[in-house]
């Protein structure tokens, strides 16, 4: 059993380390030190993970709930708290500051230490044991859950020392803030146990879940690996589209194109077993209760015993046309009752994609061959159905299918290569997107101010960012203060409360985790910010619930529309 004390340690060393190479090394060796039951949790916990985000475990602890842990744990006031998060600027230092505070006032005071009655033979924790404690968190929902949840995060808290609790407060929020992403613990993976990063790079496209392929590279090398397969009720990443700048251009590039009318709503993968329906947003979480329509649509209309599909779930009104994108997030949000959502907001789903069908995966397939495979098995109806495709080089007729989608109120045309595979998360020349000039950008929201007067009770203002693949990290680019309706800047207070986790006079620190849609009049160069850009009047279109951070737009995208504004 690995100490927690270990992995703290590791997370020290890795904070300390600006490059990628030394940060794989070390993920590495940790990787190669620890047991097999250890290692898909470590996996998982160096990324800032608890579990992976489609699994149905959640850990679902917000920033109120741990101060208030971290206030028992401490015997520190909840103010003290919110006082040591201003201060410190981190929610880590806030617990290495608040349990250090406790230790003096334990010594000072030996009475105190019934209350912390968890702790008293102050034992050091494993990593298995916080794992423990976090599964234990995740099983409890509603009413009542609270004071479960507060148990096992004081337990934890009592029995870390001051180090451990800066990581463990942190990853309470899988929010861990030392910069190892995806990349790294695919290399880690790759050099612990000697398996090509190609490999290891496939195997996570299919499983989604590096844990598992860490397990298998550890347990047998490349044969292991190459065994995994996609399996039902674990999403796969969702392929995704270039912008193309013309439609001659799109055929240019591909050549012939497999047409489809673009719909604007929310997209969905959905895994059928027999009748058990999991439907999985873009985020990868699982949202089947909030879609009972679509579950029994797929129950009724999908002759397969067991398939992966994918297609855009669409608001629509009366007669069928499109409703505004912020209606289909409506039908996501748990906080609505469902079935009132239902009835409001009716959805009709257009599949155009089929990963999976009756035991075969199908992602290799060209795209004509899948689709064949997806007609065949959908009977089409008005809750329901396989939309047209048209196969053409002829610019004129996707000019003429790009009108028309227009004129029915979708947002523009997918061009598709109708000869290529399903290359999970991938935004690559495969799949081409044409709609009307785009100027917004989706960002991520990383910091905000509280307002004044009448409206200090409220977020006023919000800073965003870009998104850094290279090292997952994520660069400012500016502030957005307008665009919000008062209805709309209260809700959103509402959300932000939960992820602040730093604080300073009016300013907070935000997880970054929601994603905005900024339209702007320009991108300019900028030394104000990190990212080396600002943008001239921006203002909110939408909150895109359905992204994920990591979707953000790039800073090499920025880059790219910053040069193609000069000319
Ligand atoms: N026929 C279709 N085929 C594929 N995707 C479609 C189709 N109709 C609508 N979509 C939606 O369009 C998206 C493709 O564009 P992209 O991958 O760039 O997503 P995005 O970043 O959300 O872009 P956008 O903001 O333009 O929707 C898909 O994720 C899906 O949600």
């Amino acid at each position: 059993m690995t100490d927690f004390k270990e992995f703290a340690d590791v997370c020290k060393q890795i904070e300390h380390i600006s490059s990628s190479l030394e940060m794989t090394d070390v993920v590495s060796d940790m990787l190669k030190s620890i047991s097999t039951e250890e290692l898909p949790v470590v996996t998982h916990f160096v990324m800032g993970d608890v579990f992976p985000a489609w699994s149905v475990e959640q850990l679902g602890v917000g920033t109120s709930l741990l101060y208030s842990a971290l206030s028992e744990s401490s015997g520190l006031s909840l103010k003290e708290i919110e006082d040591l998060v201003r201060s410190t600027g981190d929610i880590g230092e806030t617990a290495v500051a608040a349990l250090g505070k406790k230790k003096k006032n334990k010594k000072k005071n030996q009475a105190s230490l019934s209350f912390f009655s968890e702790d008293a033979a102050s034992v050091s924790i494993s990593i298995m044991d916080v794992f423990e404690r976090f599964l234990d968190i995740s099983r409890y929902s509603g009413a009542g859950s609270q004071s479960s949840k507060m148990r096992n995060l004081q337990f934890l808290f009592n029995s870390s020392s001051s180090e451990e609790a800066r990581y463990l407060a942190r990853l309470t929020i899988e929010d861990l803030r030392i910069g190892v992403g995806e990349g790294i613990v695919r290399d880690a993976i790759s050099k612990a146990f000697d398996v090509p990063a190609g490999d290891i790079e496939r195997g996570f496209m299919l499983t989604n879940d590096l844990g598992l392929v860490a397990v298998a590279a550890k347990e047998g090398g490349i044969e292991e690996i190459s065994k995994l397969r996609m399996e039902l009720d674990r999403p796969i990443k969702m392929m995704l589209a270039q912008v193309t700048p013309s439609i001659e251009a799109a055929i240019k590039d591909l050549g012939m194109l497999a047409v489809e009318w673009k719909f604007d709503g929310a997209r969905v993968q959905i895994h059928k077993k027999g009748d058990s329906i999991n439907i999985f947003s873009r985020r990868l979480e699982n949202v089947t209760l909030s879609l009972p329509d679509i579950v029994e649509a797929v129950k009724l209309h999908v002759k397969a015993d067991s398939a992966i599909l994918e297609g855009e779930a669409v608001a629509v009104d009366e007669n069928g046309a499109p409703r505004a994108f912020q209606d289909i997030l409506k039908r996501f949000r748990r906080k609505y009752d469902v079935e009132t959502m239902v009835r409001e907001i009716p959805l009709t789903l257009n599949l155009f994609d089929i990963l999976y069908l009756n035991g075969d995966v199908l992602m290799d397939q060209s795209l004509l061959r899948r689709r064949e495979q997806l007609v065949a098995c959908v009977e089409n109806c008005d809750s329901i159905k396989v939309d047209e495709q048209v196969l053409t080089d002829d610019v004129n007729v996707v000019n003429d299918i790009y009108a028309a989608a227009l004129n029915g109120g979708h947002e523009g045309v997918m061009l598709k290569n109708p000869e290529a595979s399903y290359s999970p998360g991938k935004r690559g020349k495969n799949w081409l997107k044409k709609k009307p000039i785009m100027e917004t950008l989706d960002l991520v929201v990383i910091a905000a101010e509280w307002g004044y007067g009448k409206r200090a009770n409220l977020i006023g203002s919000y800073a965003l960012a870009c998104f850094d693949p290279e090292d997952g990290k994520f660069l400012p680019i500016g502030k957005v203060a307008t665009g919000f309706s008062d209805e709309q800047l209260a809700e959103l207070t509402e959300v932000f409360s939960e992820l602040i986790i730093g604080e300073s006079g009016r300013e907070i620190e935000l997880k970054p985790d929601v994603v905005f849609e900024i339209a702007f009049e320009e991108i300019q160069k900028s030394t104000n910010y990190g990212s080396g850009y600002a943008l001239r009047f921006p203002r909110l279109v939408n909150v895109r619930e359905d992204k994920s951070p990591e979707e953000a737009e790039t800073i090499d995208r920025i880059e790219s529309i910053y040069l193609s504004q000069r000319g």
